[in-house]
């Protein structure tokens, strides 16, 4: 049995996970990450790259045939092949071994194995030939565990062995039919490729898709969906699941049946915190955990909650914040170095509650940032909702012939200010960053004016969602 000490410990490799030891190395602390499977964690291999490197040709084939001139050069349908081997590139073939590279450039000690907490600033590694290393903490544990697929309790699900985001983004194969249990992200993304590389697929949303945004961004996304063959069941309560000799069968609640080769459940997210050793310092088991904006575990001051596993925003960049906050925080701390904190402070994670930035990558793309115009009501704003057809932009047009798409501006009409901004069309993802840059800074709309949009681009949505809202004074648009 070894032992060894370091300023910090790290559970989990994932891009949280080594931005935190990153960052307190950089601030002049020792780090050592433990990781149980591959140093890149999910986002690497099995959510992020792949799904995105997955759907990018199916973009690009699109985006040809909607400009008249270029359409006609496209004779041919995808290459799934080809495109499931890039896919394998960008996974890198599921081997870590550029980003073991990486940390040992960055000075971040690596010990490969599943990490449990066995007492306060204490964590023992179990290695797969079973060796195990003790490992002290002289200052801090940050936990970056990540999250994975949460199968309901839906009647022979589990036994059907379903895939989930890992098979889906993972396979070497196409299956001629895939039935899908969900309407969100992974859902709605997954359909778009599948649907295009030929399988006939079946999504099953027991409400809405994309519910947590704003309304038409699912209802676009549906429509487009069954516009590529999808078939899109809302409303739609799956009662059972059960596998057969060639496939699965998906019973909804009025009793009719699915049949389809595979079964992919895209339903959220658990924490993966059941076997962590939290019950030795009195957390509990699978729980999320949950964590200040210096994503410090409340209660425990050497203990950190990063990305995934803290529950507040489940996607890599804003983990990625996260984990610049907390490395940060954690060398100051360590040094006696003033602490910035408060809302906005360098060591706070503040735009986690008001400012948190996704694009999904289905066909129309959803990019949004901030508050939906429902979600800023409930918070008690007083607010004016701008909408505006996308398509009539000039740059659109341009863009794409019959460019279909919408945007919302949800303004907080005591600040003049923008709280909420969605995109919905072919390449509006690029659009995003402005719109985080307006609601993080909280700039005027008077002062937006004079930040004048690129003609001929898409970017001038930004004139006209102003000019929708009129002038701050009140003279004419
Ligand atoms: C299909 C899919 C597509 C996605 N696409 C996007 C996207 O386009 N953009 C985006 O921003 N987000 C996307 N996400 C979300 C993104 O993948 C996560 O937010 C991100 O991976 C979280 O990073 P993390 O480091 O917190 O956790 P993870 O990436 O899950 O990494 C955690 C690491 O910890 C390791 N680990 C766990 N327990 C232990 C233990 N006990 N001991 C040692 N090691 C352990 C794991 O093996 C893993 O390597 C997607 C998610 C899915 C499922
Ligand atoms: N492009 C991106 O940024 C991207 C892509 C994929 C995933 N992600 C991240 O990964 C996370 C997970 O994605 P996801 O799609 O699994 O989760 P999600 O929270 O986006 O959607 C979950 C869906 O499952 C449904 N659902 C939940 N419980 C159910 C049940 N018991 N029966 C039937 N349906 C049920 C919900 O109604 C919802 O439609 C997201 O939080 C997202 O942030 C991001």
């Amino acid at each position: 049995m070894d032992t060894t000490d370091f300023d910090l410990i790290v559970l989990g490799a994932g891009p949280v996970g080594e931005n935190v030891a990153d960052r307190a190395v950089q601030g002049g602390l020792t780090a050592v990450i433990v990781e149980s499977e591959l140093v890149g964690g999910e986002c690497s291999y099995w959510a992020c790259m792949p799904s995105k490197a997955l759907l990018r040709p199916v973009q690009a084939l699109r985006a040809a045939r909607q400009v008249r001139g270029a359409a006609e050069a496209v004779t041919g349908e995808l290459d799934v092949p080809a495109v499931l081997a890039r896919r394998d590139y960008f996974a890198n073939d599921w081997s870590d071994a550029g980003q073991v590279g990486w940390l040992d450039s960055a000075g971040i000690s690596l010990v490969r194995g599943h990490g449990r907490i066995s007492g306060p600033k204490e964590v023992t590694v179990t290695a797969a030939d079973g060796t195990v290393t003790v490992l002290t903490a002289r200052h801090a544990v940050a936990v970056a565990t990540g999250s994975d697929a949460m199968i309901p309790g839906i009647e022979g699900l589990r036994e059907a062995r379903p895939w989930t985001s890992r098979e889906a983004t993972s396979s070497k194969t196409v299956p001629e039919s895939l039935a899908i249990i969900g309407g969100g992200v992974v859902a709605t993304e997954m359909a778009t490729a599948y649907a295009a590389f030929g399988a006939a697929v079946t999504l099953i949303a027991r409400g809405g898709l994309l519910t947590s945004m704003e309304p038409f961004a699912g209802e676009l996304v549906a429509q487009a969906l069954r516009e590529q063959g999808a078939t899109v069941l809302l409303n739609t309560e799956t009662a059972r699941v059960s596998r057969t000799g060639n496939g699965v069968v998906i019973t909804i609640a009025d009793g009719s049946t699915i049949e389809a080769e595979e079964v992919l459940v895209a339903t959220g997210r658990s924490p993966r915190t059941r076997d962590l050793g939290l019950e030795t310092i009195g957390l509990t088991p699978g729980a999320w955990l949950e964590a200040d904006d210096t994503l410090r575990v409340p209660g425990l001051d050497w203990l950190y909650a990063v990305g995934d596993v803290n529950g507040r925003a489940l996607l890599t960049h804003q983990g990625k914040y996260q984990a610049r906050a907390a490395g940060d925080v954690i060398a100051a701390r360590v040094k006696g170095a003033p602490v910035s904190d408060a809302p906005w402070g360098v060591h706070a994670a503040t735009a986690d509650h008001q400012a948190v930035p996704q694009v999904t990558f289905t066909e129309p793309e959803v990019a949004s940032v901030g508050l939906t115009a429902a979600a800023a009501r409930e918070a008690g704003y007083e607010i004016r909702v701008v909408d505006y057809e996308i398509g009539n932009v000039s740059g659109a047009g341009l863009r794409a012939d019959d460019y279909r798409g919408s945007a919302r501006m949800v303004v907080d009409e005591r600040r003049k200010v923008v709280l909420g901004v969605t995109f919905v069309g072919p390449d509006v993802g690029d659009l995003l960053h402005a719109a985080t840059v307006a609601v993080v800074a909280e700039v005027p709309l008077d002062r937006l004016w004079h930040a004048v949009p690129s003609y001929p681009t898409v970017t001038e949505i930004w004139l006209r969602l102003l000019e929708a809202y009129g002038r701050p004074d009140g003279s004419p648009r």
